[in-house]
């Protein structure tokens, strides 16, 4: 049984008095994620969010519970919840206080309580982006990645495991936001440029 973590009491009026639209980017790893929030930044202006970034500053900071995170991260698993969500929330209030037009929340949710957890503290998601990527493109990408990445999570072994866990845990999140007519599934096996342009033809729509 998973240790239960304790959780901040985090008061994020001001998040909600902003009331600006939070986009969720769900995708496998290597699926093109941060990639299409840095297109999406550009454009639009939003604030983005990495769940992995976020975790990987606060095992940089050398924190007891930075020392657990990488461990998991490691074994290619999920972080409890709260964790997660809780470092989302402290960084979603610092963007709101400079003024963000919205939120691009990438890597979450990663399980379907996650999303739900988070739309009931915070507020509901306006939309679902997911990018569908096969999986031995997912691998190709990861390893290219890891070239470059130096993360403890970018290898051969690693990378095998992250894809368990996105079959079991996150492939659930894309049909719980399709039944909610939520979900915009966009085929993210081709170039970068081609994938953004679909991007944007549905973020038009809620970005003038
Ligand atoms: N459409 C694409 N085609 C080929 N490579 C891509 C594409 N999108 C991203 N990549 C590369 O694949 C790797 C994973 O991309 P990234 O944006 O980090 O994905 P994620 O955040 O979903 O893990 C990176 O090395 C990136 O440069
Ligand atoms: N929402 C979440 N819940 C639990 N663990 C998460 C999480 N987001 C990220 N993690 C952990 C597990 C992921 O394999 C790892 C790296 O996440 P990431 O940087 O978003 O990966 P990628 O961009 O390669 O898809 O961090
Ligand atoms: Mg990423």
């Amino acid at each position: 049984m998973a240790p239960t973590v304790e959780r901040k009491q985090i008061d994020i009026t001001p998040l909600k008095k902003a009331n600006v639209p939070i986009i969720f980017i769900v995708g496998g790893p290597g699926s093109g994620k941060g990639t299409q929030c840095e297109r999406i930044v550009k454009k639009y202006g939003l604030s983005h969010l990495s769940s992995g970034d976020l975790l990987r500053d606060e095992v940089k900071s050398g924190s007891a519970r930075g020392g657990q995170l990488t461990k998991i991260m490691e074994a290619g698993e999920l972080v409890p919840l709260e964790v997660v969500l809780d470092l989302i929330k402290e960084a979603m209030l610092k963007e709101v206080a400079k003024g963000s037009k919205g939120f691009l929340i990438d890597g979450y949710p990663r399980e379907v309580k996650q999303g739900d957890q988070f739309e009931a503290e915070i507020m509901p998601s306006r939309l679902v982006l997911y990018f569908e990527v096969a999986e031995e493109t997912l691998v190709k990408r990861c390893l290219k990645r890891a070239e470059t990445s130096g993360r403890v999570d970018d290898n051969a072994e690693t990378i095998k495991k992250r894809l368990k866990t996105f079959m079991q845990s996150t492939t659930p999140v894309v049909d719980h936001y399709a039944k909610k007519g939520k979900l915009v599934k966009i085929d993210a096996e081709g170039g970068v440029d081609e994938i953004f342009g679909v991007v944007q033809q549905h973020l038009d729509k809620i970005f003038k």
